[in-house]
């Protein structure tokens, strides 16, 4: 392995100039065992990334250029920090000359192609990579991606939703109502991405609180798919995302029925169990009332457990939406498939306040 014996890892990223592309730049500019080797903008092909990057200069010495131009065949690994579908059109090429793909979209992350094609509006361009891939949540899948090529990084709501429910779910337990799950998730507006939109225009977007996707967002197949295979029965979800007037951010409240038989359960006891070797997950202590801005920059995931009455639960996570929610996991699968330590590059502390 690369990382085991010392030799860096070279490293491409596609799609440097978004807001998880320079997250990716800003944690792996840092990491001590990569090589930071080519780095891609159609739009700003040429331009040193420490110019259109300030907080870079002396980190990242590289320039964008365009993916046809970038050295990403030479890489040991490739992030896509791109829109939807862009991963899927190149993995081959990149495949066949031995490179391994981080996908940051979505184009890796269901399983059944159908629902790719419902949800995404495009025909799956390589399903049977697809066949071959690995959905990259370290906490439920870290042998599978140990030995994957190809790793579809999960969706910033759905990493919450489901490290929310993971302990309550999995081994066949009989401890919630899994029919009726609610998932009132907020994310800051860089959860938008970089590109203009006139919904993540300042007037818009700041001093205003909005919930968006009730009638049906892309999130929802892909937490389904992946709680209902925790579960070993299909679950019942509502899931309702909101736009908060925060940057950088995300709050999910996750809502339960206990279930009769489970009465007795030590939830928090659970939770504790489940994550107690878990790196960047963190249970607080009975009656926390976690705060975004307690993980923002770092890739900390926070969970606390209330019960407001004997048969409620009350599920909290945050999470930093650009980091644990994007980029931080993407480096967390890099290191667990080159086989380093899951933590290597990725412990900062949160910036407060
Ligand atoms: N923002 C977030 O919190 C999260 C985002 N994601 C996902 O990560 C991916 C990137 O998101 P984000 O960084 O926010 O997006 P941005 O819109 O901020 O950035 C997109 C990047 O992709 C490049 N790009 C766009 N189209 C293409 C193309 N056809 N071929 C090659 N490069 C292209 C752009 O540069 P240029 O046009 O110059 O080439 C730009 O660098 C998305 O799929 C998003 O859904 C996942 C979890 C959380
Ligand atoms: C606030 C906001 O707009 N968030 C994005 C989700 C974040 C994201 O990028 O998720 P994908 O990787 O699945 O696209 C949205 O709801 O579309």
């Amino acid at each position: 392995m690369s990382g085991a014996l010392g030799k860096k890892i070279k490293v491409g990223i596609v799609g440097g100039t978004g807001y998880t592309g320079v997250e990716l730049l800003r944690l792996l500019s840092q990491h001590p065992n990569v090589e930071l080797t080519a780095i891609t903008s159609r739009k700003e092909d040429g331009m040193p990334v420490a110019q259109m990057y300030p907080n870079l200069r002396g980190h990242v010495d590289l320039c964008f250029a365009t993916p046809e131009n970038a050295a990403l065949d030479q890489c040991d690994v490739v992030f896509f920090a791109t829109p939807h579908g862009v991963a899927m059109s190149q993995a081959q090429a990149l495949l066949d000359k031995g490179v391994r793909i981080i996908d940051l979209a979505a184009d890796f992350r269901l399983q059944d192609t159908a629902v790719f094609e419902q949800w995404y509006k495009m025909p799956h361009a390589c399903p049977d990579i697809l066949a071959d891939s690995v959905y990259g949540l370290v906490e439920l899948n870290r042998l599978k991606i140990s030995g994957a090529s190809v790793v579809g990084n999960p969706g910033c709501y759905p990493t919450t939703v489901i490290l929310g429910l993971l302990p309550l779910l999995e081994g066949g337990k009989a401890l919630v109502d899994t029919q009726h799950i609610i998932a009132d998730c907020k994310s800051g507006v860089s959860g938008a991405g970089r590109k203009a939109e006139v919904a993540t225009l300042f007037s818009e977007a700041s001093d205003s609180f909005k919930a968006y996707g009730v009638a049906g967002h892309r999130h929802h197949p892909e937490i389904a798919e992946q709680l209902s295979a925790i579960a070993g029965q299909p679950v019942g979800l509502t899931f309702v995302p909101h736009l908060v007037p925060m940057i950088r951010g995300m709050f999910s409240t996750l809502y339960l029925r206990i279930l009769p038989e489970a009465l007795d359960t030590d939830f928090q006891a659970l939770f504790e169990t489940r994550y107690v070797n878990e790196a960047f997950i963190d249970v607080m202590p009975p009656g926390s009332l976690p705060e975004t801005r307690s993980v923002r920059a770092s890739n900390q995931l926070r969970i606390a457990v209330h019960r407001p009455s004997p048969g409620q639960l009350v599920v909290l996570v945050i999470q930093d939406n650009l980091v644990k929610g994007a980029s931080g996991q993407a480096v967390q699968n890099m290191n667990l498939m080159f086989g380093l330590p899951e933590t290597t590059g990725l412990e900062h502390v949160a910036v407060l306040p």
